[in-house]
């Protein structure tokens, strides 16, 4: 089946419910995110850019002048105030899922973990300099580090999209749509 009809029938299942993207940096949450949105017919969010236009700074501004406590607040800030819409693909920062109350919220929608090894995150954010955590002398070490610490959280998403070779972001956003019906209810049949 395409997955322009695949995509139809998985949005019609979801009922407008947010699909939220964690994962480490570099995992694609904000590529593969948008690509999903505009595959499935949602909205596309990305709390980084929401925070960087509501603080009127960049991500590595706000660490650098109010610290990572103050960024993270305002992450929770607004995590929360998107998760009152519906129809959204959100990409979410890496660090969203270290939170509790960030949980409440995104429970409410499908939590979709890209799990991505290190070295393919290494690759992607080598010479990238928009990840304040990773602007150390060994940022494998850091993403080694971060990884092991929040493990056990990614895994308490809904689903869990493994990549283990370089896929397109169109080809991950049709395995997330083609993988989504495995963990909604099944629709109900009155016929059997
Ligand atoms: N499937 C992919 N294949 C190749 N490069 C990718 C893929 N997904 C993301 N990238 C690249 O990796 C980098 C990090 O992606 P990004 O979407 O910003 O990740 P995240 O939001 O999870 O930190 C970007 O340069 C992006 O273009
Ligand atoms: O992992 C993290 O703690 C962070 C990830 C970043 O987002 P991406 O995961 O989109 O890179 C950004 O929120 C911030 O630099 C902190
Ligand atoms: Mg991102």
């Amino acid at each position: 089946m395409q997955i322009a009809d695949t995509a139809e029938r998985v949005r019609d299942r979801l009922k407008g419910i947010n699909l939220y993207l964690i994962g480490m940096m570099g995992s694609g949450k904000t590529t593969v995110g948008r690509e999903l949105a505009s595959t499935i017919g949602y909205g596309f969010c990305d709390t980084d850019a929401v925070i960087e236009k509501v603080a009127g700074q960049s991500i590595n501004d706000i660490f650098k002048s109010e610290g990572e406590q103050a960024f993270r607040e305002l992450e929770s800030k607004v995590l929360g105030e998107l998760s009152a819409y519906t129809r959204l693909a959100i990409a979410t920062g890496g660090g969203i899922v270290l939170r509790r109350e960030n949980w409440s919220y995104l429970q409410q929608g499908l939590v979709v973990w890209l799990d991505v090894p290190v070295e393919i995150l290494l690759s992607r954010l080598a010479g990238d300099i928009t990840r304040p955590l990773l602007q150390v002398p060994d940022p494998a070490g850091e993403l080694q580090t971060r990884l092991a610490q929040r493990q056990r959280l990614y895994a308490q998403a809904d689903l869990r999209i493994t990549v283990t070779h370089e896929e397109t972001p169109a080809q991950i956003a049709a395995r997330i749509i083609e993988t989504i019906p495995t963990v909604l209810k099944p629709p109900i049949n009155p016929e059997n």
